[in-house]
């Protein structure tokens, strides 16, 4: 689904990523650990289009994607969250769920000014299906709420709703339970799998490392720019290198 070529990046004279490679199977979650400053943040903001790689090759479903911006990433159904949620605040929840769907409608600016009635039809089927994705991460409750007012657990299942309503084929998380509670932490795991179970491709990066070995199928982690290792989270947990770079590591 998703394969990294020999990714790597030097910033200066900071080799980043040293010639990285891996795959992402479909219908799996894959999660990225290492220590501080292994790269990880680097590896995905390169995979999202936000950094171009200095060499290496980014495939999507086969097709070269490498430096393809955001935006067109999210057109062939690569859609990513942030660490720090960002939502429109001044909006409704249930608006910020609609406005990702709105990017796919049809209609155009003269029927939607006029108020046609297929417009109209078409407002209420993506009402519909914004309170569908609020439903499905447990927040259909704060549906009216203004975004501003969420609590920050709850603005982080929203980033999610609205992601989700683009309807993508893959997913990639940035930390996604940073800042939650281990109730909240616990809710999202089992929220994680729904999207798997959904058919969506998960790719997270995580410092939590129960989160990581609870629910990822497949893990890779990196050290100081390389691949130290990858595996199931049982040859991660046993293996001895990934045990000797995280008790170097002064997190
Ligand atoms: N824009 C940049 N300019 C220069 N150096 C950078 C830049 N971004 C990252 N680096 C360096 O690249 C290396 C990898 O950083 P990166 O943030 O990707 O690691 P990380 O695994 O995400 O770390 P953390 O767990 O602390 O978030 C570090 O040495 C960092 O200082």
């Amino acid at each position: 689904m998703l394969e990294l070529r020999g990714i790597t990046q030097i910033f200066g004279g900071v080799t980043a990523l040293d010639d990285v490679s891996f795959t992402v199977g479909a219908g799996q979650i894959t999660g990225v650990i290492g220590p501080n400053g292994a790269g990880k943040t680097t590896l995905f903001n390169i995979v999202t289009g936000i950094y171009s790689q200095t060499s290496g090759q980014v495939l999507f479903e086969g097709r070269d994607v490498s430096r393809l911006p955001a935006e067109r990433l999210a057109g062939l159904g690569m859609v990513r969250t942030f660490q720090n949620v960002e939502l429109f605040g001044q909006m409704t929840v249930l608006e910020n769920v609609m406005v990702g769907l709105h990017s796919r409608t049809s209609s155009g600016l003269f029927a939607c000014a006029l108020k046609m009635p297929w417009v109209v039809a078409e407002e209420r089927r993506i009402r519909e299906e914004a309170r569908q994705w609020l439903q499905f991460v447990g927040i259909e409750e704060l549906a009216d709420v203004q975004a501003a007012n969420l609590p920050f657990g709850k603005g982080r299942l929203l980033e999610i709703a609205r992601a989700m309503a683009c309807k993508p084929r893959m997913i990639l998380m940035d930390e996604p339970a940073a800042g939650l509670n281990s109730q909240e932490t616990l809710g999202l795991a089992a929220l994680i799998r729904r999207i798997r179970d959904a058919g969506v491709t998960v790719v997270l990066v995580e410092h939590d490392m129960e989160l990581v070995m609870d629910i990822c199928d497949r893990i890779v982690v990196l050290n100081l720019g390389r691949k130290l290792a990858e595996g199931t989270p049982r040859d991660i947990q046993d293996n001895p290198e990934v045990i000797a770079a995280y008790l170097g590591d002064d997190d």
